[in-house]
């Protein structure tokens, strides 16, 4: 049985140069090459706020549909996310820019008008944190790839996103497809669910394994972005959830993405004899637009799992 690696960011003194932090950078660097993805854990958020992160979220869904739906966004696939015949047990929110206060803010104050400030601290210091290892682990990799000048211009390009979602358990009749096969369209995704399992990513060589993370782990996974970044050096995995059981899932996505005008293109000094450039240059808004119209097309669900070949495959 395969299973991914899991690698501990515990340490106090996890700063750049130091050598608890190479010995752990080979370790992300690894892993992310072999299978796009990892298990962190990671200890700067306690263990109230994991519990709480799951609370607010159940009073979030728990609003009637009409509230849910005032969350609208700019971006497609960035506002309330339900009742889709392709994905019926898959409900989702997302708040643009969660870790900063006033955004944090005015989403609550969207969904309560009266006011909840529990549910406004919950997630913005939640996104806070976690933005700390997105950080680490961002770093990681332009350092392994000797990429790290261009640290400040990746971090500056990108915005942190969170995602509430809601898979509930499948009726006898209904499909167990809670989210189907994709890829994700963010530099990288931090996922962090209830105790109920469901994540499956597939291999490089062809095999569904399950992801059954303990309360204790996060997901750290590549997306397209990422993976087009570094020219293919990143896999960014292909996967999907199936829904067992009779529990409810609950799981929270922290995507950092690329700002929608951000032009991705591998830098240069990673596109070489060895390396030939893989992707064309792209607009992070355009993709995303191919990945609604995919989304809304097919059958499946977010079938958008070719969406960089199809379209800007060299
Ligand atoms: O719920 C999960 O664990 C996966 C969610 C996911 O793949 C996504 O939001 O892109
Ligand atoms: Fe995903």
């Amino acid at each position: 049985m395969i299973k991914l690696p899991e690698i501990d960011f515990f340490h106090e003194d996890l700063k750049s140069g130091t050598l608890v932090w190479n010995q752990v950078k080979s370790q992300v660097h690894k892993a992310l090459v072999e299978y796009g993805c990892f298990k962190a854990s990671f200890d700067k958020i306690s263990i109230h706020l994991k519990k709480s992160i799951f609370e607010v979220s159940q009073e979030l869904f728990d609003l009637p549909l009409q509230t849910k739906l005032k969350n609208i966004s700019t971006r497609p696939l960035h506002g309330y996310i339900g009742q889709c015949p392709q994905i019926p047990l898959y409900e989702s929110l997302c708040i643009d820019g969660a870790n900063i206060h006033n955004k944090a803010e005015k989403f609550t104050q969207t969904l309560w008008p009266q006011g909840k400030s529990s549910f406004c601290k919950t997630i913005q210091s939640y996104s806070e944190q976690l933005s700390k290892l997105d950080q680490i682990v961002n770093r990681m990799i332009l350092e392994s790839l000797g990429m790290e000048k261009y640290m400040d211009e990746h971090m500056n390009s990108t915005n942190y996103l969170l995602r509430l979602m809601k898979y509930k358990a499948p009726q006898s009749s209904e499909t167990e497809m809670g989210m189907n096969v994709h890829t994700d369209r963010s530099n990288l995704t931090i996922l962090y669910q209830n105790q109920v399992n469901g994540l499956q990513i597939l291999t490089k060589d062809g095999q569904w394994i399950n992801v059954d993370p303990t309360p204790d782990t996060f997901i750290v996974m590549i997306g397209d972005p990422l993976h087009a970044w570094t020219n293919g050096r990143l896999h960014a995995p292909y996967h999907r959830v199936i829904m067992r059981g009779k529990e409810a899932r609950y799981s929270i996505g922290f995507f950092s993405i690329p700002k929608a005008g951000h032009i991705i293109k591998a830098p240069k000094e990673l596109v070489d004899e060895d390396h030939s450039l893989l992707f064309k240059p792209f607009v992070h808004a355009e993709y995303l637009d191919f990945c609604y119209r995919a989304f809304n097309n097919t059958k499946e669900g977010m079938g958008c799992e070719s969406i960089l070949k199809t379209y800007y495959g060299v």
